[in-house]
C-alpha cells in the first residue's frame, strides 16, 4: 500500500529518513517483521517495543513509527515520529487492512463473568439458524467451527484486524468478540465498528491491573462508548437491568438500550424458572410476546446468558420465536456447568467459576436439586488479584465440603495462596491441598452417593501452570479414574 496515503491521517508527526513508496506488513513484534514492513515501537508492560526498532529494520522494516527519535539506521529505514504510537496503529491499521468491520455485523460482549458463555450462545445459535459466524475470545478463534489458538480473550489490534480480514474473506459476515477490559484499556479493539455491545454483570476481579472497582467498571463501559457517535445507522446496547452498572452504561451511549432481567420487568425477562438437573425451563416476555424457554445450560446464571444472548440477537434482526427453537438443540458450553458423563450414582460438574460471584452461583445453581452433600473444589491462581482470595472461600463456604487448592499457582507457593484463601473460610468442613491433582483425589475419595460435586476455576482449560511451564491437568480424568475405582 501507498506509505504516503497510509500516513496521511497522522498529523503532529516527525519524519526523519526517506519514506518508501509503498509498505506490504505492519508489525507490532520485531521477531515477525518481513520485508517491506511497517512497525510500530509500543511500549508494553513488560518491555518496550521501542527497544526492538533496530531489530524490525534488521529484518526488513523500511518505516519505523515511534514516540520518540531513537538511534537506528535511517538509511534503511524512515523514522516517523508520532504522540502515540498505539492510536497511529488503529487508525492506520484500520487503513491498510480496509475498515473489515464495516462490512460485517460485529457484536463484542463484556462483564466480569459470562462473556463467553453468551458469546457461543450467540454463535452457536447463528450457526444453527444457518448463518456463518466468527467468535474470537478466551477459547480462540473460531472461524466458522474451525478454531485457532490466541494468546488473550480480546486479542491485540493487529490480530483483531487480521481476524476480522480472515472472516471477511471466508464470507462469513457476523463477528463475535468477546471484550476484556485490559482489551478495552490497551485499545486493542479500537477501529473496530461494533453494532450490538452486550454487559453481563460486574463484580470483584482483576483489582490487581485495576486498582478499585470504579476503575474497572468504567474500563468496561468503554465499550458502550465505542459504539460512536455516528447515529446514521442503528446500534445497540444490550444491558443487564439486574446489575448495578445498567444506569451508568446506558449514559455512555446515544444508541437504544435493549433491558434485560431476571428480577423485574424487562425487554427481556425471564419469570417462573424451574431447575432441573439437566435443563432448565422458564417463561420468556419478550418484544414478541411470552414464549416457553427450555435449554441445556443449567443455573441461574445462564438464565441470565441465556437472555443476554437472545436479546442480542433480537438486536441484530432476528425472530424470538425462531432463536427459542435453536437454542433448544445447543449444548452447554464447554467447562461452564458442564456434567461429566458417568453411571457412578453422583453427579459431577466442570465449571471455569474463578471469581466470588461465580462461585456463589455455581453452587447455588445446583441447591434446587440437591439430595445429599455439595462438594466443592476451587483454586486460585498465583500471582494475580490476591484481594478476591478471602472472599472466593466464603462463597465456596456455601457448599458442605470444601477443597482449597490452586488454580496456576505460577511463582507463588502453595502455602501462600491456600493462607489467603483459607482466611475466609466460614466452617470447618474443608481441606488445604495444595497440588490439584492431590487435592482432586481426595475430593473424589470423600464422595458418597447422591453426592454434587464441582470443580470449579479450570472450565475448558486442559493444563496447570507452575512456574511458567504448562503441565496437562484435567480434573475430568482424574476423577473418573478415581470414580472407576470406588463405584
Ligand atoms: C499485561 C498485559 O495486558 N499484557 C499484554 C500486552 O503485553 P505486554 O505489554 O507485556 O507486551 P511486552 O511484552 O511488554 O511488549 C511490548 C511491545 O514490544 C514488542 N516486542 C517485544 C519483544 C521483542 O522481541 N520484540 C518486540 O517487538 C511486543 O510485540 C510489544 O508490541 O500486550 C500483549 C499483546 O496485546 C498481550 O498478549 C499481553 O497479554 C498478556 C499475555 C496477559 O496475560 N494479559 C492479561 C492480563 C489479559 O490481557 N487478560 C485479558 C482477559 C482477562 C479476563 O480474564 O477477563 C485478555 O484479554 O486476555
Ligand atoms: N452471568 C453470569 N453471572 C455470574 N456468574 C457467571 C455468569 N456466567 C457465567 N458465570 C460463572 O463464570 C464462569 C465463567 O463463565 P464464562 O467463561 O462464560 O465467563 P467469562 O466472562 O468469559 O470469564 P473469563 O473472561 O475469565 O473467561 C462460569 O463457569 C460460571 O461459574
Amino acid at each position: 500500500m501507498n506509505t504516503y496515503d497510509l500516513l496521511k491521517p497522522l498529523n503532529l508527526i516527525t519524519t526523519i529518513g526517506t519514506l518508501p513508496q509503498t509498505v506490504e506488513h505492519i508489525e507490532v513484534d520485531s521477531r515477525a517483521v518481513k520485508p517491506d514492513s511497517i512497525f510500530f515501537c509500543i511500549k508494553g508492560h513488560t518491555t518496550d517495543g521501542h527497544d526492538y526498532a533496530q531489530n524490525a529494520i534488521s529484518n526488513g522494516a523500511t518505516v519505523i513509527v515511534a514516540e520518540k527519535e531513537l538511534d537506528v539506521d535511517v538509511d534503511k529505514a524512515a523514522l516517523v515520529v508520532v504522540k502515540n504510537s498505539s492510536k497511529a496503529l488503529a487508525f492506520i491499521s484500520n487503513l491498510f487492512y480496509q475498515q473489515p468491520s464495516k462490512d460485517m455485523m460485529v457484536f463484542g460482549v463484556t462483564g466480569t463473568n459470562g462473556k463467553t458463555s453468551v458469546t457461543n450462545l450467540i454463535h452457536q445459535l447463528l450457526r444453527h439458524g444457518g448463518e456463518h459466524s466468527a467468535l474470537s475470545g478466551t477459547i480462540g478463534f473460531d472461524l466458522d467451527g474451525t478454531l485457532y489458538e490466541s494468546a488473550n480473550t480480546t486479542s491485540d489490534l493487529i490480530t483483531t484486524q487480521r481476524m476480522l480480514v480472515q472472516a471477511k474473506e471466508a464470507h462469513v459476515s457476523n463477528m463475535i468478540f468477546e471484550v476484556s477490559s485490559h482489551g478495552l484499556l490497551e485499545g486493542r479493539l479500537w477501529g473496530v465498528d461494533f453494532d450490538v455491545v452486550t454487559f453481563t454483570n460486574l463484580s470483584h476481579d482483576h483489582l490487581d491491573f485495576h486498582g478499585t472497582i470504579e476503575h474497572y467498571g468504567y474500563a468496561k463501559g468503554l465499550l458502550f462508548s465505542q459504539l460512536g457517535q455516528d447515529l446514521s445507522k442503528p446500534k445497540y446496547a444490550v444491558l443487564n437491568l439486574d446489575d448495578q452498572w445498567f444506569d451508568r452504561y446506558s449514559y455512555m451511549t446515544p444508541f437504544e438500550v435493549i433491558s434485560y432481567s431476571m428480577e423485574q420487568d424487562a425487554d427481556f425477562a425471564a419469570k417462573d424458572i424451574q431447575y432441573l438437573d439437566d435443563r432448565t425451563l422458564f417463561r420468556l416476555e419478550s418484544p414478541e410476546g411470552t414464549f416457553q424457554v427450555e435449554t441445556q445450560l443449567l443455573g441461574t446464571f445462564n438464565v441470565s446468558n441465556v437472555l443476554a444472548a437472545l436479546a442480542s440477537l433480537y438486536a441484530k434482526g432476528e425472530s424470538v420465536d425462531s432463536l427459542i427453537e435453536r437454542l433448544k438443540d445447543i449444548p452447554p458450553i464447554s467447562g461452564r456447568m458442564e456434567r461429566v458423563q458417568t453411571t457412578a450414582p453422583l453427579s459431577i460438574y466442570i465449571d471455569y467459576a474463578h471469581t466470588p460471584d461465580a462461585i456463589e452461583k455455581s453452587i447455588q445453581a445446583v441447591m434446587p436439586f440437591k439430595k445429599n452433600r455439595i462438594l466443592f473444589l476451587v483454586g486460585t491462581g498465583g500471582n494475580r488479584d490476591k484481594s478476591k482470595r478471602p472472599t472466593m472461600a466464603e462463597k465456596a463456604s456455601l457448599a458442605d465440603y470444601v477443597v482449597l487448592t490452586t488454580d496456576d499457582p505460577r511463582y507463588e507457593s502453595y502455602d501462600s495462596i491456600l493462607a489467603d484463601l483459607e482466611k475466609g473460610m466460614k466452617h470447618d468442613q474443608y481441606a488445604l491441598i495444595g497440588d490439584r491433582e492431590e487435592a482432586v483425589r481426595h475430593l473424589m475419595e470423600m464422595a458418597e452417593p447422591d453426592d454434587i460435586i464441582i470443580f470449579a476455576g479450570k472450565g475448558h482449560e486442559d493444563y496447570q501452570i507452575i512456574e511458567n511451564t504448562k503441565y496437562p491437568h484435567s480434573d475430568r480424568e482424574i476423577a473418573l479414574e478415581v470414580i472407576g475405582s470406588r463405584f
